[in-house]
């Protein structure tokens, strides 16, 4: 295996040259025998500001491919890191680990070659952090099962057509959810996701709360603090709930229990469920965050990261679910008008990360016709 030094974050790490991957021309990081993708250094770079407030002591990084988190983990951390195990299945993966924790000099670093869910199932530790290929579900027990009272896990979701409901059977196996393509499905698929980690987590008698969550790119991440309880595991039980959404009227909503029909029209409702319908950021955890983020100008995406943070403490206030412009637009053949005009118009209003289109507001739902309407009578 030819092998390419890259650099990332503060981290130097050898990779497999993408060129002895490539196919006709093109290269997917899943062809190389050990993955490392580009694209996901947003993924990394914010985590790396999140694990610096988290401040574990012990971090493992159970499925560490080159082991470029664990690693830029050990080197940006803010406050010091006492054990990192990095563990992969793959015995090419821990040779090439083994090389870039060396030549990174991360001195308190342990390697294991195991199934991820069997190690996670004998140790004990601050910080588990779960970047799969596609689905997480099938280490959520074990990750949760994992962590201290009070710890946190880290896991990243790339299979976006389950979450937002296009693959409603692989929904209903990997999460246990009757998921429907809602015009807000991007926000639909996190609380997804979150759903299924606190129903896996009250079979251990845990309590979950969601401390940090976004969408970028073509995946979600979300971080979450676990807590020892079976009554604190049923509160967060108790914030499981359903979407629902009117393909007649445009209107949408979430209901303790399901429902079949629109609130507002009579006419049958589209529904995804259970989803989580807490909160899914902390605002403290993201004010920290925004904090500590001017000690890492040298990042890749520093900007971007900013932007993101902002975006997310707006949206932070609003209920769960947002309204897609152009879905509710269509419904009434009216021109979209522009979203910070209609967000000026409705007064109590934000943008949101997880769509160019939506918005999220306290205002009721004829209130933001009556804009869109008003509004579009200018364009
Ligand atoms: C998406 S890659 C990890 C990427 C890495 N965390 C990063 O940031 O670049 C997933 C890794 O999980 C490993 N893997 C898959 N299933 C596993 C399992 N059951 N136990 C341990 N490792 C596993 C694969 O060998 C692969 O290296
Ligand atoms: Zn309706």
């Amino acid at each position: 295996m030819r092998l390419v030094e890259i650099k990332e974050g503060k981290a130097r790490v050898f990779i497999p040259d993408p060129k002895e991957y490539e196919k006709n021309g093109k290269f997917d990081p899943s062809w190389a025998p050990v993955f490392y993708n580009p694209r996901m250094t947003f993924n990394r770079d914010i985590s790396v500001i999140a694990v610096s407030v988290i401040s574990p002591k012990s971090i493992i990084d159970a499925l560490a491919a080159s082991g470029i988190r664990g690693i830029r983990y050990y080197l940006e951390s803010y406050s010091p890191i006492e054990e990192i195990i990095f563990n992969d299945k793959s015995k090419v993966a821990v040779d090439l680990i083994r090389k870039n924790i060396e030549v990174n000099e991360v001195k308190v670093a342990k390697i294991t070659n195991r199934d991820a869910n069997s190690l996670l199932y004998e140790v004990i530790t601050d910080y588990v952090d779960i970047d799969p290929f596609g689905s997480p579900s099938p280490f959520i027990l074990s990750s949760v099962n994992a962590v201290k009272n009070g710890g946190h896990v880290a896991y990243t979701a790339t299979d976006l057509a389950p979450l937002e409901g296009s693959s409603k059977k692989s929904c209903k196996r990997k999460y246990d959810v009757n998921n429907s393509k809602l015009s807000f499905s991007k926000e639909v698929g996190i609380r997804v996701l979150l759903s299924k980690i606190v129903r896996e987590a009250a079979i251990l008698e845990k309590a979950v709360e969601p401390i940090f969550a976004f969408y970028n790119d073509y995946y979600y991440r979300v971080i979450i603090r676990v807590t020892r309880g079976a009554k604190r595991a049923d509160e967060s039980i108790e914030k499981l709930g359903y979407f629902y959404e009117c393909e007649k009227c445009g209107f949408s909503g979430s209901s303790k229990d399901p429902i079949e029909k629109c609130p507002r029209c009579g006419n049958k409702v589209k529904i995804s469920g259970p989803v989580w319908l807490g909160k899914i950021n902390d605002d403290s955890f993201v004010h920290k965050m925004i904090d500590y983020l001017q000690n890492f100008s040298y990042i890749k995406n520093f900007e971007a990261v900013s932007i993101l943070l902002h975006k997310i403490l707006q949206e932070n206030k609003y209920p769960p679910g947002y309204y897609n412009l152009e879905f509710v637009a269509s419904k009434y053949k009216i021109n979209v008008p522009a979203r910070e005009k209609i967000i000026e118009c409705l007064g109590d209003a934000s943008q949101t990360h997880f769509s160019s289109k939506g918005i999220k507001t306290n205002k009721s739902f004829d209130e933001i016709l009556e804009c869109m309407k008003t509004l579009s009578n200018k364009v």
